[in-house]
């Protein structure tokens, strides 16, 4: 079955630009301070509700949506530009979910909602920023934060005021064709709709959106049949109509069934206002007949049901200005309040290392390394530039203080042994004099084919430790 109300998007927020090692060099200015600027941070990722889009179809084409990356910083102190970022229309009703955790990281509803999935990669510092008083000419800069890349699923929840209702065959895309703009499918076997259709009508210059709910049928609760699917673009309904074909014998038992399904999913949903429509009465006498007796029973339940033929159109108009006055009479949506609620209702999309101390990691290993676990020690290095030795000391430093070091050698670490961090891979040695770190680094540098830059270099090795 293909379903065109999901799909699958890649999404990935800008790099942030690298930080300059530059210095002052002016005439008269004898000893020039560092005045290399920071980098600018990477674009981030929105997410948006356009009324102007009602499918996610098109996502089938367009999978992966990046935001631009910051700018490098420059020589006098010039901070790189920030990275333009991206937006990602959706139809709103679009729910939006991690695709690896499933957890709901934003749910579209109303035009106009607009939301950051994702922030950009921050900009890394250049020189200047590494001045202190006991260092005055710094030799180090950092690499901008790498953008965080996600996989979501987004699911389209209808957003229609009514919902057709009714067992398979019943008529209700004939009847959304007949009220709307809508172009369902419509043919004499149940199941003929396996994707909700949404119609517009215009009444008395109000706008309704009927939705045509396919497939529901006896034990859909239960996750038996298409219904289950379905059921769940009945919950933002506002009213429902529920349309019944009295040209079948059980009409009454078809009814029944599917209040009971409805009830059985959600007993808020049984409650929605419900305006019967006894349809096919142009088909046959009986039908006719039939179609009387039934809306004499209904009155009995104090239920107002319309006598239809979604096919030659007769009692239509009067079935939809009942719609408009049930919808009318229930209170107006508050959509801000529920962009609120839903807000609230989950956590916010923070880089994976805020809030992360560079102590909190663990070490795992196999038999090929070390790997270091932890989002700011993994954030660390890749931040970290390696082209200056004193960036190089400082990732020494960075290992010594936040226990890493100590980790690695009470887990069994021993001279050129492999060391995983992040995407970075690193010889272990445990002579950390300066002199030492110093012949590594320089080795590692030689060794480097000139021109490259390390970024995004997997294995390029390091002694370090
Ligand atoms: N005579 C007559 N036939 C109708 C009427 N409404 C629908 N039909 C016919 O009934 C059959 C089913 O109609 P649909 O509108 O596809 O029914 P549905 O409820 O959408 O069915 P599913 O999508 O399969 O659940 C089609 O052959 C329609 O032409 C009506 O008012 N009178
Ligand atoms: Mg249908």
């Amino acid at each position: 079955m293909r379903c065109f109300d999901t799909a699958k998007i890649y999404v990935k927020a800008g790099d942030g630009g690298r930080g300059m090692v530059a210095f002052r060099r002016e005439a008269f200015v004898a000893q020039g301070g560092p005045y290399g600027g920071n980098g600018g941070n990477g674009g981030a990722i929105y997410f948006e509700a356009d009324e102007g889009i009602n499918s996610l179809v098109g996502f089938r084409k367009k999978v992966h949506h990046r935001a631009e990356p910051g700018g490098n910083g420059g020589g006098k102190k010039m901070q790189g530009s920030d990275g333009r970022d991206r937006t990602v229309l959706v139809p709103p009703g679009t729910v939006v979910r991690n695709s690896q955790t499933g957890e709901v990281i934003a749910e579209m509803f109303a035009h106009g909602h607009r939301e950051m999935i994702i922030p950009g990669g921050r900009g890394g510092r250049g020189n200047a920023s590494f001045k202190t008083a006991k260092n005055k000419a710094p030799q180090i800069a950092e690499n901008g934060e790498e953008g965080m890349e996600m996989w979501v699923e987004m699911e389209l929840r209808l957003v229609a005021d009514v919902g057709i209702i009714g067992v398979p065959n019943a008529g209700k895309s004939t009847l959304l064709a007949g009220v709307s703009n809508a172009k369902p499918k419509i043919a004499d076997y149940p199941f003929t709709t396996i994707v909700p259709n949404l119609g517009v009508v215009e009444r008395d210059y109000a706008r309704m959106v009927f939705a045509d709910i396919p497939g529901l049928l006896e034990g859909a609760s239960e996750g038996i049949g298409l219904g289950f699917e379905f059921l769940r673009h009945v919950k933002r309904t506002r009213v429902l109509v529920h349309v019944l074909d009295c040209t079948s014998k059980d009409v009454m038992d078809e009814y029944e069934a599917i209040r009971n399904e409805i009830h059985l999913f959600d007993p808020e949903v049984g409650e929605k206002p419900e305006i019967v429509a006894l349809n096919k009465v142009d088909a046959s006498e009986e039908a006719a007949t039939r179609a009387l007796e039934l809306q004499e029973e209904f009155r009995d339940f104090g239920i107002d049901a319309h006598v239809v033929s979604a096919l030659d159109g007769s009692g239509v108009a009067e079935l939809v200005t009942a719609t408009k006055k049930a919808l009318d009479a229930l209170p107006p949506v508050d959509y801000e309040a529920e962009a609120r609620a839903a807000e609230a209702r989950r956590g916010t999309v923070a880089r994976a290392a805020d809030g992360k101390e560079l102590s909190d990691f663990e070490i795992v290993d196999d038999p090929y390394a070390f790997y270091v676990k932890g989002a700011a020690i993994e954030r660390f290095v890749q931040m970290t530039n390696w082209d200056y030795f004193e960036s190089f000391k400082r990732f020494a430093q960075v290992l010594k203080m936040s226990g890493v070091e100590q980790a690695l050698n009470s887990a069994g670490a021993g001279e050129g042994d492999r060391i995983v961090i992040g995407k970075y891979e690193f010889e272990w040695s445990r002579d950390n004099r300066t002199g030492a770190l110093y012949e590594s680094w320089k080795a590692k540098m030689d060794e480097k084919p000139a021109g490259t830059t390390q970024q995004g270099s997997r294995h390029w090795p390091h002694a370090a430790g």
